[in-house]
């Protein structure tokens, strides 16, 4: 692995101009202030990526990006062969992109079921068979199908977030920092639960402040630092870059 690494190799220019979704030179931010410079990413077919990094990198503000949260400047973010720059998320749904945002990611004063009802209502008829995928995937949602949303724990809510945007099985699942808030022993469960839905096909995409379970669990993984790529390479590569190790993972 090179220092400052970037998805413009070669070889990866050509995977990524394949891949589901491909990021390239992206510019983007907040009204004029910019938080991202000439960023590369990409996601294959069923593969599980993680970006790593600092706070205040501009590792959420990809995601937002990608999703139409934030103000697009330049560059190119195409999803299963189309762009998808600068259009709404309301749009963006439609192309089969899954977003989990860190926070306020459940509508609280909704019940379980009417959250997940919520998650396919852009489609005509309601999908009871994915209703029921989700409540095999995440027992514990049927369990609780008449409860309040917002009186949940940390762990179902965030089982909630995921299960809702599943609704739509998305080819791929955005997730901003999944573990964030839950207790050690839940950490796990969560990861493993994500683990589960990549093997079942769905690309995942993920922001992870728990770095080192990320990249261990991850295929491919970017280390992003001031908005810009830093490293990417696989995760285990990362894992055993002694640079990266004092740098990013606490050595
Ligand atoms: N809505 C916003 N308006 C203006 N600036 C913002 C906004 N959201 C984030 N920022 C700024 O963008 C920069 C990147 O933030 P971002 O949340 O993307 O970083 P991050 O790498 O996800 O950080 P963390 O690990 O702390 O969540 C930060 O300087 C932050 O203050």
């Amino acid at each position: 692995m090179s220092q400052g690494a970037r998805a413009g190799t070669e070889y990866d220019a050509e995977t990524a101009a394949e891949a589901l979704l491909s990021v390239r030179s992206l510019d983007a931010g907040y009204g004029d202030l910019q938080i991202l410079t000439d960023v590369d990413l990409f996601v294959s077919e069923e593969e599980y990526v993680t970006i790593v990094g600092p706070n205040g990198a501009g590792k959420s503000t990809v995601m937002k990006s990608i999703f139409g949260l934030t103000n697009y400047m330049a560059g190119h973010i195409d999803f299963g062969g189309e762009s998808i720059a600068g259009k709404d998320p309301e749009d963006i749904i439609h192309y089969g992109l899954g977003y989990v945002p860190q926070n306020e990611n459940v509508f609280a004063g909704l019940t379980v079921e009417e959250n997940l009802e919520m998650g396919a209502y852009i489609l005509d008829e309601f999908p009871d068979e994915a209703l029921e995928r989700t409540y095999e995937r995440f027992p514990i949602l049927r369990e609780r199908s008449g409860q309040k949303a917002g009186t949940l724990s940390g762990g179902q809510r965030q089982m909630l977030a995921m299960g809702r945007a599943l609704m739509l099985d998305p080819d791929l699942l955005m997730l901003d920092e999944p573990s964030a808030g839950l207790a050690p022993d839940l950490v796990d469960e969560m990861f493993d639960r994500i683990d589960r839905i990549n093997d079942a096909g769905t690309a995942v995409l993920m922001v992870e402040q728990n770095a080192k379970e990320a990249l261990r669990r991850c295929d491919r993984g970017y280390v992003l630092v001031d908005g810009q790529n830093r490293y990417v390479d696989s995760g285990d590569a990362l894992l055993a870059d002694e640079q990266v190790r004092q740098d990013f993972l606490g050595g």
